[in-house]
C-alpha cells in the first residue's frame, strides 16, 4: 500500500497580501519520483522551503517522513537531502575533499568519511574527477557532486529544486539517469521540481502541475490528460480525397460530424488547413477509417496524435491548445 513520505495538507503561504501558495494539498509516496512542474513564480521553491521547515506556512500542515516540518525542522533535516539550484562548495578544495568534509560534519571519523566520499563520487559518476578542484567543475559535475553531498547522510527522501538548470543536454541526461538509479537501486523517494516538462515526463511517476500557487492537476501522464482535456486525448487528422466529398459541404465540417457521430468517443470535428481534425476520448482511428470508407469517401491518409504533457504544458503555461 502507498505510504506517504511528503504530505502537504491545505497549505497556504502569504507574503503580506500576496498569496504565493494557495490551499495546496499534495502527497508524495515512498519510493516515488514526483515531479512538481510549474512556470517561474508558481510557488515551487516556497513549497519546498515549507517542506524543509525553512519557512512557516501561514496555514495548513506539512509532514515529511511523518514529522511536522514546521515544529520539528531539525528532525526533518536529518531525514531529507535537499539539492538547491546552485550548490555551494569550497572551490579551492577537490570534490573528494568537499565530500569528506561533509561526512566529517555528519559524524563520520576520517577513514569512514574518506571511504564513504570515495564510494559516492563513484556512484554519481565522478570517480575520475575526485582530485580536481570544484572551482574547475562544470555545472553538471557540480550538481552530481551536490547529489553525492546530500546522499552522505543516507536520506529517505531527496528534494531537488530545478536541479538541471544551466546544464548541457548530456549532463542533464546523466543527472536524470542517476535520479532514477537512486530510486530503483536505493529506494530513495524523490521530489523533482522543474519547469522543464520533457525532463519531468522522462523520469517522474506522477506529476503535479502548479500554476500561480495552485495545484491544478495531479497524477500520472494519462490521468493528467483525462483531468485537463474535456475534449478528448487523441487527435485524428484525416486527409480526404476532395473529389469524393459531398457537393456544397459546409465549411464547419458538420456533415462529417454527422457521418462520424455513431463512432463512440468522437467529440469534436473541425476543418483546418484542408485537413479534417477529430478530437476523441480514445484511439478510435480504425472505427473512423472504416466509417469513412463505408460512406464512399476517399481516404488519402490518417494521422493519429496522442496528447501528452506537451499539450498540457501549452494549454496552461503558454496559453494555447
Ligand atoms: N520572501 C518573499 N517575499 C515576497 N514574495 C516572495 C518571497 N519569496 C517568493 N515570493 C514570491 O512568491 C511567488 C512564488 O515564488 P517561488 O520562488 O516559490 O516560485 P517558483 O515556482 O519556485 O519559481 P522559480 O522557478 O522562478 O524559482 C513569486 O511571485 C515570488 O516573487
Amino acid at each position: 500500500m502507498a505510504e506517504p513520505i511528503i504530505q502537504l495538507v491545505d497549505i497556504t503561504k502569504k507574503y503580506g497580501d500576496f498569496t504565493a501558495v494557495d490551499h495546496l494539498n499534495l502527497t508524495v509516496n515512498r519510493g516515488e519520483i514526483f515531479g512538481l512542474l510549474g512556470p517561474n513564480g508558481a510557488g515551487k521553491s516556497t513549497s519546498i522551503l515549507m517542506m524543509l521547515g525553512l519557512t512557516e506556512p501561514t496555514s495548513g500542515e506539512v509532514r515529511v517522513c511523518g514529522i511536522n516540518s514546521t515544529t520539528h525542522p531539525i528532525e526533518v533535516k536529518t531525514r531529507v537531502g535537499y539539492l538547491p539550484e546552485d550548490v555551494g562548495f569550497y572551490d579551492d578544495r577537490t570534490g573528494l575533499e568537499n565530500l569528506v568534509y561533509t561526512a566529517l560534519l555528519n559524524g563520520a571519523n576520517r577513514s569512514e568519511a574518506t571511504q564513504l566520499a570515495t564510494e559516492l563520487m563513484s556512484r554519481v559518476g565522478l570517480a575520475d574527477q575526485m582530485s580536481k578542484k570544484t572551482g574547475k567543475y562544470s555545472k553538471g559535475m557540480r550538481q552530481r557532486l551536490g547529489l553525492a553531498d546530500v546522499l552522505i547522510k543516507n536520506p529517505e527522501v531527496i528534494i531537488l529544486d530545478e536541479p538541471t538548470s544551466g546544464i548541457d543536454p548530456k549532463g542533464v541526461q546523466k543527472l536524470l539517469d542517476l535520479i532514477v538509479e537512486l530510486r530503483n537501486e536505493h529506494q530513495i523517494s524523490v521530489l523533482f521540481s522543474s519547469h522543464n516538462l520533457h525532463q519531468v515526463q522522462q523520469v517522474c511517476d506522477r506529476v503535479g502541475i502548479f500554476v500561480e500557487g495552485k495545484l491544478i492537476a495531479e497524477g500520472n501522464i494519462q490521468s493528467l490528460s483525462q483531468q485537463l482535456f474535456t475534449h478528448g486525448m487523441y487527435l485524428i487528422e484525416l486527409g480526404l480525397d476532395e473529389k469524393s466529398l459531398p457537393k456544397n459541404t459546409n465549411p464547419d465540417a458538420l456533415w462529417l460530424k454527422q457521418i462520424l457521430e455513431p463512432v463512440e468517443g468522437v467529440q469534436k470535428v473541425t476543418r483546418a488547413n484542408g485537413l479534417f481534425q477529430i478530437e476523441c476520448a480514445g484511439d478510435v482511428s480504425s472505427a473512423v477509417s472504416k466509417r469513412i470508407i463505408e460512406r464512399g469517401l476517399g481516404l488519402n491518409f490518417l494521422n493519429r496524435k496522442e496528447y501528452g504533457l506537451d499539450a498540457i504544458y501549452n494549454r496552461y503555461f503558454e496559453g494555447g491548445v
